[in-house]
């Protein structure tokens, strides 16, 4: 039996408020390594379903587990230590700390996470580690993230994501910025990366292209049931 990462059963949501768009996920699993390709148009509810994957909004009813633990039964508090501890988030806008240097960075996530940061051992070791096999510039650990370019930024957010090898990463539409090569090129690190830590890949786009290289490719409105109140 394929050992599951994230499974979703059940699962539904309602955005308050005027919008009142409703989410409906009846089934979802990732298996331990896979890598999977969510497709879906700009509005569909893709950022809504990482966010409820991720516990930063709470479901209306149903399941969310990762690694063997139901998610929506921990505190607020204990959802936020648990994401970091097993969640690698890479966000389209990376949100890197602008004053933080690289390294900074690469290590915040830790600093929620004791246990992650014990299976690092040494962290500037660590995040060094990563910057090189990103292909970063060597040295470039203690320059200030505001002054990287976009692509390295983005690599900054991988290494940022993988240090301490989650078993889950959680990419929202990470390629968007760049243009075909260096979108190639991300992606191949990327996938390298999370192959080398056998750790599962979620990654959310509107460019279908992409798919040929995910294990899975997967149209959210395959997996959801949508309803929005009329205007
Ligand atoms: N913070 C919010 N408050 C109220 N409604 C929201 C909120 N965020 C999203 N929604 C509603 O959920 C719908 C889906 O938004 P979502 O961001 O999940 O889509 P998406 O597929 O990620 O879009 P995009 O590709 O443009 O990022 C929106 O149309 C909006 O009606």
């Amino acid at each position: 039996m394929t050992e599951a990462v994230l499974t979703l059963s059940d699962v539904s949501y309602r955005w308050p408020g005027r919008s009142a768009f409703s989410l409906t996920i009846p089934a979802l699993t990732v298996a331990r390594g896979e890598t999977v390709l969510l497709l879906g148009e700009s509005g569909s509810g893709k950022s809504t379903l990482l966010s409820l994957i991720c516990g930063t909004i709470q479901p209306d009813r149903g399941s969310v587990q990762i690694a063997d633990t139901e998610v929506t039964t921990l505190s607020g508090s204990a959802r936020d230590r648990f994401r970091a501890e097993q969640i690698g988030v890479i966000f389209q806008q990376f949100n890197l700390l602008p004053f933080g240097t690289v390294t900074d960075n690469i290590l915040l996530p830790l600093r929620f996470a004791p246990e992650r940061r014990r299976r690092v051992g040494d962290v500037t070791k660590e995040a060094a580690r990563l910057c090189s096999a990103l292909g970063l510039p060597e040295g470039v650990g203690r320059t200030k993230a505001d002054a990287l370019s976009v692509g390295q930024q983005q690599r900054v957010a991988v290494a940022r994501a993988l240090i301490g090898q989650p078993p889950l990463i959680i990419a929202d539409e990470p390629t968007s910025a760049l243009d075909a090569n260096s979108q190639a090129a991300f992606l191949d690190l990327l996938f390298a990366q999370t192959a080398e830590c056998k750790t599962s890949l979620l990654m959310v786009s509107h460019d279908p292209r992409l798919g040929e290289r995910f294990d899975r490719v997967l149209r959210i409105e395959e997996i959801t049931q949508v309803e929005r109140a009329a205007a």
